[in-house]
């Protein structure tokens, strides 16, 4: 059996458009163009990409964005600065600070900062909070939209079971309490854990969160089971060239699962698009507009 490709670019892409005629219609109602602030301290190869498909992603769905880009010696106290600015400025819904950040600033402080109305990425404490308790509030975007993949190929997850493979509070814990949501029977795994391939292979919904490059291999999956690839490793080619692999084994799992997500093109897209859901939410209930 060869797995069904999960196409999180085509997801993705279908998202950027019914996010673009929603916020086209919060503008025509209250006079309000969805805008999402970034700021990027310092320089990560790895965050270029990233940070230029926001800005492809924003101009596609219609989203005003405001770039912040500063030097890695940045102080801590002009980064709480800026987010105190964003914080007050009213063209700004979504505030976005990337990770990680250079030593000298604490991210729990700036974090910690972001007015929670605003908060795009979900990591407030707030934010986390509400979710844990099943209230609204602004989900992790790599979780959001790996549970939108999900759903699309199994819309009822009770019976089933579950592994997330990582703890991370931006991905690992947030993707528990969305499987938990739907019912599903989770477990989450982490690098203390005793025998790991007997654990994933449980999985009907195996979530891979690990960022190590193709960890899991295809004798870890169980037959039919689908698998969400979180993982963006850059790694190098015999022939020197970098490429991009997930945490799991692509090729031996795709003989292996019911349907698997691929890297590139699976849950990194569909964390872009659920930024934009997050800034496109934020901005209607700024209003207090039903979306
Ligand atoms: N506060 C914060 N929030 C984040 O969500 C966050 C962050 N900091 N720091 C950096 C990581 C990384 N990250 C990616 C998201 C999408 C792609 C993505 O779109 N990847 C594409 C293209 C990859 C490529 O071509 O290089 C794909 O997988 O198909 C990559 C990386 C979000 N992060």
């Amino acid at each position: 059996m060869t797995a069904t490709i999960i196409d999180g670019k085509k997801v993705a892409n279908d998202l950027h458009e019914e996010i673009r005629a929603k916020a086209e219609k919060l503008t025509a109602s209250h006079g309000v163009v969805p805008g999402l602030a970034v700021i990027l301290v310092g320089e990560d190869p790895a965050s270029a990409v990233y940070v230029r498909n926001k800005v492809l992603a924003t101009a596609a769905c219609g989203i005003k964005s405001f770039e912040f880009k500063l030097p890695a010696e940045t102080s801590e106290a002009e980064v709480l600065g800026l987010v105190e600015k964003l914080n007050a400025d009213p063209e700004v819904h979504g505030i976005l600070v990337q990770l990680p950040l250079p030593k000298q600033i604490d991210s729990d402080k700036v974090l910690g900062l972001i007015d929670p109305k605003k908060d795009a990425d979900g990591f407030h404490p707030v934010n986390v909070g509400l979710l844990s308790v099943g209230l609204p509030g602004f989900v992790p975007c790599t979780p959001r939209g790996s549970a939108i993949l999900i759903e699309k190929v199994l819309p009822d997850l009770s019976g089933k079971t579950a592994v997330v493979v990582g703890r991370s509070n931006i991905v690992g814990k947030p993707m528990i309490q969305l499987l938990l949501q739907k019912n599903a029977t989770v477990t989450c795994a982490h690098s203390r854990t005793a025998d790991l391939p007997a654990v994933c292979r449980t999985a009907d919904v195996l979530v891979a969160a690990v960022g190590r490059p193709e960890m899991i291999k295809g004798d870890w999956i169980k037959p039919g089971a689908i698998v969400i690839d979180v993982g963006i490793n850059r790694v190098l080619k015999p022939d020197g060239k970098g490429k991009l692999v997930g945490d799991v084994a692509f090729d031996e799992a795709k003989e292996v699962a019911g349907a698997i997500t691929p890297v590139p093109g699976g849950v990194g897209p569909m964390t872009i698009a659920c930024l934009m859901l997050n800034t496109l939410d934020s901005a209607y209930r700024s209003v207090g507009a039903e979306i």
